[in-house]
């Protein structure tokens, strides 16, 4: 016989026995930490296709939080998500806890349960986790494998029996986005009479009771002291106040919402956490909390002579809780509803006919032309908040919200273009002439965002000329292509004088002269006040020049576009790291969309509010935002998709700005051309003074080449091959990319044989943006650069086939793209005479079957070398050298031996020119400094 236990005994019992449980949850919380992934095994793989006709309970209450949806499909999450692994965590540990039917401890089963008013928090559940079943203190209403799980707890079949009997439960049971809903029917029945020993006011049977003691074979404990405690409600937080208990922080600090504030000292949760903690707090012993206020019924454990008695009235939290969420476009056809759980809300999207369930995503996604009908029905709940489409969306998308057209892709008319040249018509690969009738079909207001390559010169240029009354015409593009695009425009509009094509070359020239006028986006910046009257057909060659909206380039540009009638932006790289570079562009094509940045951050820049103001820096809603720019802004083909219709290789001659030419560089390029063609020379001064001629074309092409590559890089070419000739030119590119911390290989005529190799294994392994500096004479043979598909020649060599080697450097087996190729051609130097003489020689081949193509077709116009008979003359010389034996070594060993520093008649490289902005640390610093770099000419 024991004697009866003291006061004192008592006290120091329920105090360790506090200890315990604290210690329990926290070993609990500790192991989950180290197990994360323990609930991976896909609740959702078992979800009901149909939340109409769920499987199984017991897995249907697993899966049930919408917010536990993770994937690595990229969908946009549920703003009321647990963050995954919290998720995971979450989901995890309350499984864990299942499994412990004595988590609760057994001294005090809630044995007398006050039923009236239950309403069980099942949204508010923790991820993939029966509220039900939290810490092994469910009540089990509503979830018949409860009564298996619980059969070793003692108090779990309370509960259940009623449930059982509920037998309509699995048909009655829908799910909301993932959660499982509430069935208003079992609640009321619930709330009824019931007939298995649970009466109204949720006294447990005799029958009941004694069952239960039997099974915990320990008699309820009397709590020693109780404490008092209240639910504060705060915005979409709850605050809990109530002094310190250890199990009770346990608790708390198992809840993936968690936080403290230690000003107040106080707990605060999200709604999500409110139905676990009030279970969870309900199995702590003398733990009374005050639900929140609103909530029917409270939950009270008081001690009765008897034993333990529950009265619990645990608080309607999913009728309380505010759910809060927003619609997203998730195809051209449909949007989806991503929100937490209301019982509401679900029946009302049960009524619309287009309701689908995403058991993946657990979220309900509707038929646009339901849109209006569904956001106009959920206005009438007070307690949802389903934010609407944007209303740009749903202008973009009006077609679609009067009747779904289900088109994956959006019918483009054909265009006429009649108006247009048919030279440039006929020429139109079929998805050119496509990006044409999208343009058309987008008024003239468009981002063509094709991948680098594709022919977007000739598609502007096509569109542009559709809209030809409309002209002038400006087309804005980095200096360095200044005149390639008056090549473009020469070779593709035969109907266009020349003369009304005006380039602009310095800030003294005037914008207007001419019905196609082309400006550098510096020079633009500098004539501004030229712009008016405004012009109506703006091209802009590289747009993604004009991400930053606080450069003056932007400031320029982004006004004239606005106004203007039709934009045409083109860049193969609209958005090189985050969507808020693409902001300036959809303003600039579609000036209505988001009159305001911090509407377009907040959509699609994950904007986050931080002590020093907005960070526009992350990504949001991308699937809606790609939705958006295809249907009405952007355009974009990636090499692959086309790879059909393109030709192996594409040629592309850069006329390149003569404007970097110092007058000093100049005046040594003119008297060498002199010499030349003075009488009375020697062949063999006549020959010193072509190669002078050539070493100092070298020398003037220094800052334009180097110009080009800096362009390429920041317009987000990663890897290409600079060939070169001159030692001075490679000397001078490495230097730069060295500068500016450009990952890049050197291949010359010093290289050693093994060196060779492994910087070729350098480069082709190489993860990020590289450049290969090769000397057009070293290199051009026994190297594979397939990891490249785009070949600068910064020089030409007067030998075609030493060229075509070089090409096919990348050109080779392993190549799996169409490869470019881009010859960049001075005016006013031995290029003028080259660039011909190699066509010449090419053509001269290809008839002979020798060589596969002839440079002229495939190349831009090459009629800009207007021949005087000085000219010719120098052609000629330039013809007879080069043919003649023993004179490629003179010029070779000339260009190895050129020091233009040296020479008395030569300036030395003007460091300035190159150099224009400060040495930065980082990579892509430099491209903050383009402005500077690129100084007007
Ligand atoms: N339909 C065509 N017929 C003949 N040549 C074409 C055609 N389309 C494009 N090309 C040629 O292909 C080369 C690449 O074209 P273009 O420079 O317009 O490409 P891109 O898309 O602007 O590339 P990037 O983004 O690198 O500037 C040019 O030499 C151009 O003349």
């Amino acid at each position: 016989m024991s004697l009866p236990l003291t006061e004192e005994q008592r006290k120091k019992i329920e105090a360790n026995r506090q200890k315990a449980l604290a210690r329990r949850a926290e070993k609990l919380l500790a192991e989950q930490h180290q197990k994360p992934a323990q609930s991976k095994q896909g609740p959702s793989q078992n979800l009901p296709r149909d939340p109409s006709k769920s499987g199984s309970h017991g897995i249907f209450f697993k899966q049930q939080n919408p917010s536990s949806s993770f994937h690595g499909d990229q969908r946009p999450q549920n703003p009321h998500s647990f963050p995954p692994n919290t998720s995971e965590q979450a989901k995890g540990m309350w499984q864990r806890l299942e499994e412990m039917p004595t988590a609760c401890p057994s001294h005090h089963p809630p044995n007398q349960v006050t039923v009236a008013g239950i309403s069980p928090p099942l949204a508010n559940s923790p991820p993939g986790v029966p509220s039900q079943q939290l810490w092994g203190c469910e009540l089990g209403q509503g979830h018949p494998q409860a009564s298996h799980e619980t059969q070793s707890t003692p108090f779990a079949n309370t509960t259940h029996e009623p449930l059982a009997k509920a037998k309509n439960f699995q048909e009655t049971a829908a799910f909301s986005s993932g959660q499982p809903t509430r069935d208003p029917e079992l609640e009321t029945r619930m709330a009824r009479p019931s007939t298995s020993g649970q009466n109204v006011s949720g006294s447990v049977t005799p029958r009941t009771e004694g069952r239960l003691q039997q099974k915990a074979g320990t008699p309820p404990h009397r709590v020693a002291g109780s404490q008092q405690g209240r639910c504060i409600r705060n915005g979409e937080r709850f605050q809990v106040k109530i002094g310190y208990n250890e199990a009770l922080i346990a608790v708390f600090k198992s809840l993936p919402s968690r936080s403290y504030d230690p000003a107040t000292k106080t707990w605060n949760f999200s709604m999500t956490d409110y139905g676990p903690l009030m279970k969870a707090a309900q199995c702590l012993p003398g733990i009374t909390l005050q639900p929140l206020e609103g909530a029917q019924g409270h939950v009270e454990l008081a001690s009765t002579s008897s034993g333990i008695t529950a009265k619990t009235g645990l608080p309607a939290a999913p009728s309380l809780a505010f759910v809060k969420g927003q619609c997203v476009l998730i195809s051209r056809a449909r949007f989806e509803a991503d929100i937490g759980y209301s019982e509401d809300l679900i029946a009302l999207f049960k009524q619309m006919d287009s309701r689908k369930y995403d058991v993946k995503t657990r979220k309900w996604s509707f038929l646009l032309e339901e849109y209006n009908k569904l956001m106009e029905r959920v206005r009438s709940l007070p307690q949802v908040q389903l934010d609407p489409l944007p209303k740009t969306l749903t202008l973009a998308f009006a077609a679609q919200l009067q009747k779904t057209s289900l088109s994956p892709v959006a019918d483009v008319p054909e265009a006429d273009l009649s108006r247009v040249d048919s030279k440039l018509v006929s020429s139109l690969l079929p998805f050119q002439r496509a990006g044409v009738n999208f343009a058309i079909a987008q008024r003239g207001r468009l981002l063509l965002a094709d991948d680098m390559g594709l022919g977007k010169t000739i598609q502007a240029i096509c569109i542009a000329t559709y809209y030809r009354k409309e002209w002038p015409l400006l087309v804005v593009v980095p200096s360095s292509v200044r005149f390639t695009w008056e090549q473009a425009f020469r070779r593709w509009l035969p109907s266009l004088n020349p003369v009304d094509i005006n380039v602009v070359v310095t800030g003294k020239d005037r914008l207007t002269d001419g019905l196609v006028n082309i400006v550098s986006f510096d020079l633009l910046s500098k004539l501004e006040k030229q712009l008016k009257p405004p012009f109506k057909v703006v091209i802009i060659d590289e747009s993604h020049f004009l991400k930053n909206i606080k450069t003056a380039r932007c400031r320029a540009a982004v006004p004239l576009l606005k106004v203007a009638k039709r934009v045409i932006l083109l860049s193969g790289t609209p958005a090189m790291s985050r969507p808020a570079e693409l902001y300036t562009q959809i303003l600039a094509v579609k000036p209505t969309f988001f009159p305001q940045f911090h509407a377009f951050g907040l959509r699609y820049c994950g904007a986050k509010r931080q002590p020093w103001g907005w960070d526009y820096s992350g990504s949001s809603n991308l699937g809606e935002l790609k939705l958006l720019l295809e249907e009405a802004v952007m355009l974009r083909r990636l090499k692959g998709d086309v790879l059909s219709q393109l030709p192996a290789k594409q040629r592309k001659m850069v006329v390149v700005a003569p404007g970097q030419i110092s007058a000093r560089t100049r005046a040594a390029l003119d008297a060498a051309a002199k010499e030349m063609t003075t009488k009375d020379k020697t062949k063999q001064q006549q020959k010193e003074a072509l190669i002078l001629f050539f070493n100092r074309t070298a020398e003037a092409k220094i800052p334009s080449v180097i110009e080009y590559i800096l362009d390429l890089l920041e317009s987000g070419r990663e890897k290409f091959l600079v060939f070169a000739h001159h030692k001075v030119v490679l000397d001078a590119i490495t230097k730069e990319l060295e500068r500016k911390r450009v990952q890049h290989i050197r291949i010359d005529g010093s290289t050693s044989s093994a060196d060779r190799e492994d910087l070729c294994q350098q480069f082709q392994l190489s993860p990020g943006p590289a450049v290969a500096v090769l000397s057009i004479t070293a290199a051009n043979m026994g190297l594979t650069f397939s990891s490249a598909d785009l070949v600068v020649f910064g020089e030409l060599f007067w030998n075609p086939g030493v060229l075509m080697q070089a090409e096919d450097r990348v050109h080779r087996i392993g190549q799996l793209s169409s490869v470019s190729i881009h010859y960049l051609v001075a005016r006013g130097t031995a290029d003028d005479y080259l660039w011909p003489l190699i066509q010449e020689k090419i053509k001269v081949l290809g008839e002979a079957g020798l060589s596969e193509t002839n440079f002229s077709e495939m190349t831009e116009a090459t009629d800009y070398f207007y021949k005087d008979s000085k000219q010719q003359q120098i052609y000629d010389l330039f013809q007879k050298s080069f043919e003649e034996d023993g004179s490629d070594m003179e010029l070779l060993e000339a260009a190895e031996s050129f020091d233009p520093g040296s020479q008395d008649t030569g300036d030395t490289l003007d460091e300035s020119t190159l150099t224009g902005s400060p040495v930065k640390k980082k990579r892509f610093e430099f491209f903050d400094n383009w402005d500077s770099f690129t100084s007007p000419l």
